[in-house]
């Protein structure tokens, strides 16, 4: 049932007061009754959220995360798209388990669920995937990834991007030169050093991503970086992008706010791939994502069941749960500076993503996929208010700025007075 909104008194992106009229899915132009009214004084409306590094864990760890459970974090964290990474098992390698994954993401029907394809079989780094299948499937898989492991063959990553640019595909890299990084435990560096921790030095990322923008360079085709977490990996990407290279970046909202001072507690939460670094680091990640160097925010949500994170920090796996808390950190961060937000955070990763309807600047026509946020609030992270299913969150008892009050797809809400309404 299409009913229709009036978002009374909202700031658009941060500008002046306006009313928003929401009908038929779209932004109506003009006032007008509507059915329902929302009183949005004090209310800014940015573009939905979009996310293009995000671990949904179904199939196979649904006790960790489903991709409807992830679809409610993802809308109380006022994301209207997300992209759901491959490493779930079985792995995302075939047009059959794309297709699985964004036939769930449509029956959640929270946020669009768009797949990422593996770039080799079983994520094992040895054999292209169906890469072509994905592509051409119902899922329309543009962007590949083997995150959680790095395609470390470089003649397979030369392959992938040649491949993928027939079809002006995507190769989305996890940074990480195996060699360099076997029982790393931590950054290397001072603490890891004082706390007798097996090191993850930052040169295994720089390395790798020195590596792929000059394979990128050399075949012509795009390039993405995940989660990027060195002030070395951004000098790469800053020269890489003067010469002209296709190459995107994203930095998480925790390598913008934490450091690797935060494993001294030996708390498992904090352990996450790749590692939190330096201060130092964290001030050159958030210098890029200003200036532009990198290019978005994404969240890295990943999902982990009690007994795989609640445990010695070296069998703990590593990773945070991030959507319902990504725009409250990056607003700790950037301060109200909303159209840098909305172009970080929606227009630049829907751009990339090649992903219609999102990321628009909310003008009259443009698809209703918005979310309303109180930049006023404050709120103590409580892990057992999360929607996901895990309760990894590195912020528990954190107070952070901004709540999600409303978020709409396609002009129906799913979240309304900051609950999911399914
Ligand atoms: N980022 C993480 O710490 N974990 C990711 C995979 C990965 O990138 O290692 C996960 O899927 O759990
Ligand atoms: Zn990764």
């Amino acid at each position: 049932m299409t009913s229709s909104y009036l978002i009374k008194g909202v700031s658009v992106l941060g500008g002046d007061r306006t009313d928003l009229l929401i009908r038929d899915g779209v932004v109506a132009d003009g006032g007008g009754t509507a059915d329902e009214t929302i009183d949005a004084d004090g209310l800014v409306a940015l573009p939905g959220l979009v996310d293009l590094h995000t671990h949904l864990r179904e199939p196979g760890r649904e006790d960790a995360e489903t991709v409807e459970t992830g679809s409610r974090a993802a809308a109380l964290g006022g994301y209207t798209a997300v992209f759901a990474m491959a490493n779930t098992s079985p792995v995302a390698d075939t047009a059959g388990v794309v297709e699985q994954v964004w036939r769930l993401g449509r029956e959640a029907g929270l946020v669009d669920v768009l797949p990422i394809g593996a770039v080799t079989v079983g994520l094992a780094g040895r054999q292209l995937a169906e890469l072509g299948a994905m592509a051409t499937s119902a899922a329309g898989v543009r962007i590949f990834s083997d995150d959680g492991h790095c395609v470390a063959d470089p003649r397979l990553m030369r392959r992938a991007l040649e491949y993928v640019k027939a079809f002006d595909g995507i190769i989305a890299q996890h940074a990480e030169e195996p060699r360099l990084t076997e029982g790393a435990q931590m950054h290397e560096g001072e603490v890891s050093t004082r706390l007798g921790l097996t090191g993850w030095p930052a040169v295994a990322e720089e390395a790798i991503i020195a590596r792929d923008v000059l394979l990128a360079e050399h075949v012509g085709s795009r390039l993405h970086v995940c989660h990027v977490s060195t002030a070395g990996s951004v000098e790469v990407l800053r020269h890489a992008k003067a010469r002209g290279v296709r190459v995107t970046a994203e930095v998480t909202p925790h390598h913008l706010l934490l450091t690797d001072e935060l494993a001294a507690s030996y708390d498992p939460v904090f352990k996450v791939n790749p590692p939190l670094r330096t201060a130092s680091d964290v001030t050159a990640l958030r210098e890029a994502l200003v200036e532009g160097v990198i290019d978005i925010v994404a969240t890295d949500h990943a999902p982990h069941a009690v007994e795989d994170k609640e445990c010695e920090w070296a069998y703990a796996r590593p990773g945070m749960v991030g959507l319902e808390t990504a725009l409250p950190v990056v607003l700790s961060v950037l301060g109200e500076q909303w159209e840098l937000i909305a172009e970080r955070m929606s227009r630049a990763p829907a751009r990339i993503a090649g992903l219609a309807g999102h990321g628009t600047d909310l003008s009259a026509g443009t698809p209703a996929n918005l979310t309303l946020v109180d930049p006023s609030a404050r709120r103590v992270v409580d892990p057992a208010g999360l929607a996901s299913r895990s309760r990894n969150t590195p912020y528990a008892g954190t107070t952070l700025p901004g709540r999600i009050v409303a978020t709409f797809l396609r002009g129906e809400p799913t979240v309304l007075d900051g609950k999911a309404v399914k």
